[in-house]
């Protein structure tokens, strides 16, 4: 078997159906991970054209930001600002990670935020929970995208490590579409933790 195929292997296909939406209809498409057996989900809008980048916004679950509208993170309104960059465009990929917590679930996320109630940044208390700074592995949305026929993203993320996950495996990463909604009160010491220590590329957010 060829490369691509093998890294095709890391995910399986189950099944897919045609979600109509506010912002136009969605093909959903759930994958198992082989590794993980977890179910992660593409949401693909428009025809795909391998010629040509499409656009791309690889997310990680967060059940507090994405459905409930926390305002200690900024997921939910990345993954608005995407679906609206999507529906403009009408054409472009959402995959949907289910990786809560940076990869360590929704109970130990909450426990992390306990933590950071008491004085913790996110990290530590990630590592106070005897956990890594983040547990993810991107290399399954690579896979994704070889089974959709997508060979060249622009990629809608402020984190250099997907570009480099996605980029190692074979996906070509054009361009980087930053998402920056404006930080609040209640996450601006989050976000500029993960601009110092983890890498995200939040312009103006270097400083604690
Ligand atoms: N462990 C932990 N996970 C968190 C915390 N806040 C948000 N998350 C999770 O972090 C993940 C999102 O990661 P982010 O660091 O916000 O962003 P990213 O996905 O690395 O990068 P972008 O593409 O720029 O959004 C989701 O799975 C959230 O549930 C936290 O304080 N602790
Ligand atoms: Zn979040």
């Amino acid at each position: 078997m060829n490369v691509q195929g093998n890294i095709k292997d890391a995910v399986q296909p189950l099944s897919e159906a045609m979600i109509p939406t506010q912002d136009g209809q969605y093909r959903m498409i759930v994958f198992q991970d082989e590794q993980t057996a977890q179910e992660h989900v593409a949401m693909v809008m428009g025809e795909i054209d391998s010629a040509k980048p499409t656009l791309v916004r690889l997310h990680s679950e967060c059940m507090t930001g994405d459905l409930f509208g926390s305002y200690r993170c900024d997921c939910g309104e990345q993954l608005a600002g995407a679906r609206q960059r999507i529906a403009e465009e009408g054409a472009g990929i959402i995959l949907y990670f289910r990786q809560e917590g940076r990869g360590i679930g929704l109970a130990n996320k909450l426990r992390a935020y306990a933590l950071q109630d008491q004085g913790h940044d996110t990290v530590d208390a990630n590592l106070l929970l005897g956990f890594a700074a983040d547990q993810r592995s991107f290399d399954s949305a690579a896979a994704m995208l070889m089974h959709l026929g997508v060979r060249m993203v622009t990629l809608m993320t402020n984190n250099p490590r997907k570009i480099e996950a996605l980029q190692a495996l074979g996906i070509a990463v054009v361009e980087r579409l930053p998402l920056h909604p404006a930080p609040r009160p209640e996450n601006h010491h989050y976000l500029a933790t993960k601009a110092l220590k983890l890498g995200h590329r939040l312009e103006g957010m270097d400083s604690l």
